[in-house]
């Protein structure tokens, strides 16, 4: 079954040559979200491999439109990563590089009961460096990073080194 979400979910990934910058091949999921029964087949993957978990984490932007489907189909809360200066209350932040950028990732810093145990989900995993910012805040919050769960990982890029500690879920691996 999760063989034919793939498939289905692969053929809805257009390919987006030297976009933001020259040399990245830009993955573009917007094809697939406007595509209804591949959106939720791929929402209900993510849901029915999960761990049980307290909260959804979703990373802005792209982690924030597949995890807070996710959370709605686990039954749980989803908390916001956002970029620096979004949220109005007190913050965790840390700054990190991506494939073609840097950035600083933020978190309310109560938005977690200490222990709770999370799943991250995000449309990417490139080099990592999203996501190890992101479980390196949650840590910081005292939360326990159960899963994270992507819709695609860029092997080439080695980002599954830069969370060997963690437990990582890709539906396609390109
Ligand atoms: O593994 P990395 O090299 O860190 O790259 C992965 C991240 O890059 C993209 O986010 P982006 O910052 O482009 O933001 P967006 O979701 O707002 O488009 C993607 O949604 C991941 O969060
Ligand atoms: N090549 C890529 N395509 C889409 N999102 C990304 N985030 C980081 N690298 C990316």
């Amino acid at each position: 079954m999760s063989g034919d979400i793939a498939s289905r979910a692969a053929a809805l990934v257009r390919d987006v040559p030297d976009y933001p910058t020259p040399g990245v091949v830009f993955k573009d999921i917007t094809p697939l979200l406007g595509d209804g029964p591949t959106f939720a087949a791929v929402i209900g993957h993510l849901a029915q491999q999960a761990p049980e978990v307290d909260l959804v984490v979703g990373m802005e932007a792209r982690g924030f439109i597949l995890g807070a489907p996710v959370a709605v189909a686990l039954g749980v809360g989803f908390v916001p990563v956002r970029k620096a200066g979004k949220l109005p209350r007190e913050t965790l932040s840390g700054a990190y590089d991506l494939e073609y950028g840097s950035a600083v990732l933020e978190v309310h810093r109560d938005a977690m009961a200490h222990g709770a145990r999370v799943l991250v989900v995000d449309d990417v995993l490139a080099t990592g460096g999203t996501a190890a910012a992101t479980v390196e805040l949650l840590e910081q919050a005292g939360s326990k990073v159960a899963a994270l769960s992507f819709l695609m990982e860029l092997s080439f890029l080695e980002g599954r080194s830069r969370l060997a500690d963690h437990v990582v879920q890709t539906l396609l691996t390109y």
